[in-house]
């Protein structure tokens, strides 16, 4: 692992007994860079992330995060890391507030700095005429804004959010936006996955493809025609694979 990497993946594989899942991908995320996954639904990005994280074990290769095998790792590790996988780790019964004031804690946050930092997240989330509100009571996409802000208000070293846009309206495309490169300037490796082929090449440095549980190739962030890129990567992996 170089000093330049937050994570890095060797021949990661899981399988499931369908015989779908994630095979020997070998993975790279810099510091300071957002790194976009994409692929079509069921190609395993969320599969990925979620070995990424330890939330699911591999059946064979490594993870290593910030230095450290995933496997051996200490508890103290995950102050430095921060995602939104899956349903957003909120606590329905506690306001906006609450729950980033708890997010921070639990991230070890310093105490004199909870309070700035949970200003600083409701205002660059959108989310300040919310901090009253329960969890319970939020519509969706201002949930996943909230999922979101619990994940990355202790400017986490790696960052990992699967779908981060999927319920956001076009403002809260942007004000993400904002933040991702707010924190990759500041040093934060960011892995995020997406459908949205054209919102992610405006904010990532570097575009892995994921297919059938393999990854594929990269695409260009600047390419006019990414779209058609992407699929001819997709179709020629499908062709070569056949029906494996
Ligand atoms: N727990 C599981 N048991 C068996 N198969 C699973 C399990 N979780 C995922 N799969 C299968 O593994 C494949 C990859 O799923 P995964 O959720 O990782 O894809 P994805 O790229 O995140 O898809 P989407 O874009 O639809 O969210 C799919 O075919 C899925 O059906």
């Amino acid at each position: 692992m170089a000093p330049t990497d937050t994570l890095t993946t060797h021949n990661l594989t899981r399988h499931y007994p369908s015989g779908e899942g994630v095979h020997n991908i070998n993975l790279t995320i810099h510091h300071g860079e957002i790194h976009a996954l994409v692929g079509l639904n069921g190609a395993g990005k969320t599969t990925l992330m979620r070995l990424l994280l330890g939330m699911l074990k591999p059946d064979h290769g490594t993870v290593t995060l910030l230095g450290h095998n995933l496997q051996t790792t200490k508890p103290q590790l995950w102050t430095h890391v921060g995602h939104a996988v899956g349903t957003p780790p909120v606590y329905a019964e506690l306001t906006t507030q609450a729950n980033l004031t708890t997010a921070a804690k639990l991230r070890a946050v310093p105490p004199h700095h909870i309070t700035t930092a949970v200003d600083n997240v409701l205002t660059d989330l959108n989310l300040e005429k919310y901090r009253h509100i329960r969890a319970r009571n939020l519509s969706a996409g201002n949930r996943q804004r909230l999922g979101i802000a619990t994940g990355l208000l202790h400017h986490p070293q790696l960052l990992i959010l699967d779908e981060p846009t999927n319920a956001l309206d076009p403002a809260g495309v942007i004000s993400l936006r904002k933040v991702l490169l707010d924190l990759a300037r500041n040093g934060t490796g960011i892995l995020v996955s997406s459908h949205h082929l054209d919102e992610v090449a405006r904010v990532a440095d570097r575009i892995t493809v994921i297919n059938r549980g393999h990854t594929i190739g990269s695409l260009q962030p600047g390419t006019t025609d990414i779209e058609h890129e992407f699929f001819n990567l997709v179709w020629n992996d499908d062709q070569h694979r056949g029906e494996e």
